[in-house]
């Protein structure tokens, strides 16, 4: 049988940090990571090593494949066509999704049953937020729900705790569930902490999230923005100080791939709430479309001033 990864977290977390680093390392297994996202337009492909084809092989010998809705589909190809290049599977999820669906999707279909076995669900969560995320006004169902999923938690970004408030937080898992806890900086974990593992436990499926409130939460939304057109560094910077001091908390996540004038590079932008990260990536292929992708998720924005505020950083538009 296969062993089948499902990676969770919320958004945010650090679930495509962590396929990257499975991506790079020289472990000499051979993985087939499937990338399932939320929101308007798809942005992980972009940011991920090496895509462009549904398909494709890293170069440490993964295999890597970008789905978005048709995930027996994925497999029934990858046990059909390419049983021999691959020895197990790592899916990650959405970060709005609790991975409920996704090991019904396997387990209901006699194909993939009869080849795969789903081998942990592994949650990451992310350190910085994860007390929001639990607490009061802010509180998110789906976090409960991840964590209740968990055979591993992730416990991620240590590097913006200090081990207080690392400790504490563990504390706190552990009065939400018994499986183990990792800490890990930008996802680095050694991959038999959470690879082939056998911990799945079928019995978590049918746990009574211990978080379920009455309260009336605002639907999460995306706003995807795909135009063409180079944008003015100085004006896309005012732009993103100005987002973030207006609707920093309603952001969850945005991220983005766009084409600066005068530059060959293309710019990437990732955020979770007030936590903002930039910079220049690759130099954009010959053969690539020099656009602007990004995708906003979230409460209580407002697409046409998203939308509309960001065109206007456009250099025809001066
Ligand atoms: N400081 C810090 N930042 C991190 C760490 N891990 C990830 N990040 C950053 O957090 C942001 C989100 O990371 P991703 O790996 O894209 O998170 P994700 O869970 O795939 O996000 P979704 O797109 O919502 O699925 C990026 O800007 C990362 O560089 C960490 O350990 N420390």
């Amino acid at each position: 049988m296969i062993p089948i990864t499902i990676l969770t977290g919320f958004l945010g977390s650090g679930k495509t940090t962590l396929v990257n680093h499975i991506l790079k390392g020289q472990h000499g297994k051979k993985i087939a990571v499937i990338e399932n996202e939320f929101g308007e337009i798809a942005v992980d492909g972009g940011l991920m090593l090496d895509a462009g084809q549904e398909i494709f092989e890293t170069k440490n010998g993964c295999l890597c494949c970008l789905v978005r809705g048709d995930l027996a589909r994925i497999l029934e190809e990858l046990v059909t066509t390419r049983k021999d290049q691959f020895d197990m599977v790592v899916i990650e999820t959405t970060g709005m999704a609790d991975p409920g669906p996704v090991i019904q999707t396997i387990m209901l279909n006699e194909l993939l049953t009869s080849h795969f076995a789903v081998d942990a669900v592994v949650t990451m969560l992310d350190g910085y937020h994860l007390d929001r995320y639990l607490d009061g006004h802010h509180k998110e169902e789906e976090v409960y729900q991840q964590i209740a999923y968990a055979d591993i938690l992730l416990l991620n970004k240590m590097d913006l705790l200090d081990k207080d408030q690392g400790e504490q937080l563990i504390e706190r898992l552990q009065t939400l569930t018994t499986v183990p806890v990792f800490t890990t900086t930008y996802g680095t974990v050694h991959l038999d902490k959470i690879l082939n593992i056998g911990a799945f436990d079928l019995q978590r499926l049918q746990f009574d999230s211990p978080a379920h409130s009455h309260e009336r939460q605002l639907p999460m939304v995306s706003v995807g923005i795909d135009i063409d057109g180079a944008l003015c560094f100085d004006k896309l910077n005012r732009w993103i100080q100005s987002i973030l001091a207006t609707m920093g908390p309603n952001i969850y996540r945005m991220k983005g791939i766009l084409h600066v004038f005068g530059e060959q590079d293309r710019f990437i932008f990732q955020g979770v709430h007030m936590l903002f990260d930039g910079q220049q990536d690759r130099p954009w292929r010959p053969d690539e479309e020099r656009r602007n992708k990004l995708v906003f998720i979230g409460k209580d924005l407002n697409r046409n001033a998203l939308i509309e505020s960001f065109k206007a950083c456009l250099v025809q538009s001066e």
